[in-house]
């Protein structure tokens, strides 16, 4: 008996839906995930925001201290298993800049995780203008950056580097300048190396494993998951000049990668071979 062909379609139209279920669903859940996540940053920063005035009265890195005990929250929203190591070294109370990779903006999660007391940022100036995200950050005492000007960016940066004796304090910086959910590291930017060397303060690198194992976007995967941290034995800077630069950078570099790879590569197993984190060769 022939099935009426209006039958028939719905019929594949059904089929259909079910096989793109999963499909839909962990794209549903990867948007679903992401937007709770600006949300969640939204509303926490308008909250950490009538607490820092009420406690703190205006812009100040004593904020951050506020702001941390938030944003350490997110991660148990997320099913995120932080597992840090060598923190001890960011609790010198000395100044310091502290470089980190940048993968997403999940790194907010990790950079809470470990922040150490005293300890500014540097970040893009758009950022400012995310509502009581961008509030947030300017009462933290985050210090915004005009990327695309690198003139006024590196007057700045001069200006972080007199201030990071004078007042006792650390500042973490992303050399690699922006995001980057690839499995390798990006060239790093110049900043940071001229900061540490004109402060003359030790460099900290601290690692993040790879979020590719939870978090890919082109993906639309966003699941619970793990991240490891890893800081790194401090740089040091002293008697070095900008001619010392280019090598400092290529230190730090080498040894961010290979502790990105080696912490990675656990999360690796279930990679295809040619999307596996590759050592430097
Ligand atoms: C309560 C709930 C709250 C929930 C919400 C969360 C709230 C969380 C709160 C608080 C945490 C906040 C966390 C914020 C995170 C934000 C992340 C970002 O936004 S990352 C993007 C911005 N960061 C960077 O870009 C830094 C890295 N970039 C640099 O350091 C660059 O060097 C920069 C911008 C200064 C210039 O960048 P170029 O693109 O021009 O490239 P180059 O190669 O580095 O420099 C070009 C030339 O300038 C010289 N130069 C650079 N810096 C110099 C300097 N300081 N002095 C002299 N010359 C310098 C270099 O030698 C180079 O010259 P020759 O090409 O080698 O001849
Ligand atoms: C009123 C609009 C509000 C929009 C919701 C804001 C939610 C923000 C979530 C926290 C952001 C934390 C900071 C961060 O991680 O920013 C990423 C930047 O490094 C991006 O640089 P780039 O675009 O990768 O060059």
């Amino acid at each position: 008996m022939a099935i009426p062909a209006i039958l028939d379609m719905w019929i594949w139209a059904l089929l259909m839906l079910l096989l793109a279920l999963p499909l839909l669903s962990r794209t549903v859940n990867f948007y679903f995930k992401i937007g709770s996540y600006c949300l969640l940053c939204l509303g926490a920063s308008l909250v950490a925001s009538v607490v820092c005035f009420l406690v703190n009265r205006g812009r100040t890195v004593r904020n951050m201290r506020i702001v941390k005990k938030f944003v350490r929250v997110f991660k148990y929203f997320y099913g995120l298993r932080l597992e840090a190591h060598g923190v001890e070294k960011l609790h010198d109370d000395k100044p310091c800049v502290i470089i980190s990779n940048h993968q997403s903006i999940l790194d907010m999660i990790g950079m809470m995780e470990i922040l150490p007391k005293n300890c500014i940022q540097i970040a893009k100036r758009e950022l400012v203008f995310a509502g009581p995200v961008g509030l947030i950050m300017y009462l933290g005492g985050v210090i915004f950056i005009n990327r695309k000007q690198t003139s006024t960016a590196m007057s700045v940066m001069g200006e972080v580097g007199d201030i990071l004796v004078k007042e006792n304090l650390k500042v973490w910086i992303y050399p690699e300048g922006t995001r980057n959910g690839s499995y390798d590291m990006l060239p790093f930017k110049k900043g940071a190396f001229y900061v540490a060397v004109q402060a003359q303060v030790p460099i900290i690198p601290v690692v993040y494993s790879s979020f590719t194992s939870f978090y890919q976007p082109e993906k639309k995967i966003f699941t619970s998951g793990k991240i490891k941290i890893e800081v790194l034995d401090p740089v040091k800077t002293e008697g070095l000049t900008v001619e010392d630069i280019p090598e400092l950078i290529k230190t730090c570099h080498s040894a961010m990668k290979e502790a990105f790879f080696r912490i990675s590569d656990k999360l690796n197993e279930n990679r295809t071979n040619d999307q596996a984190l590759q050592p430097e060769q």
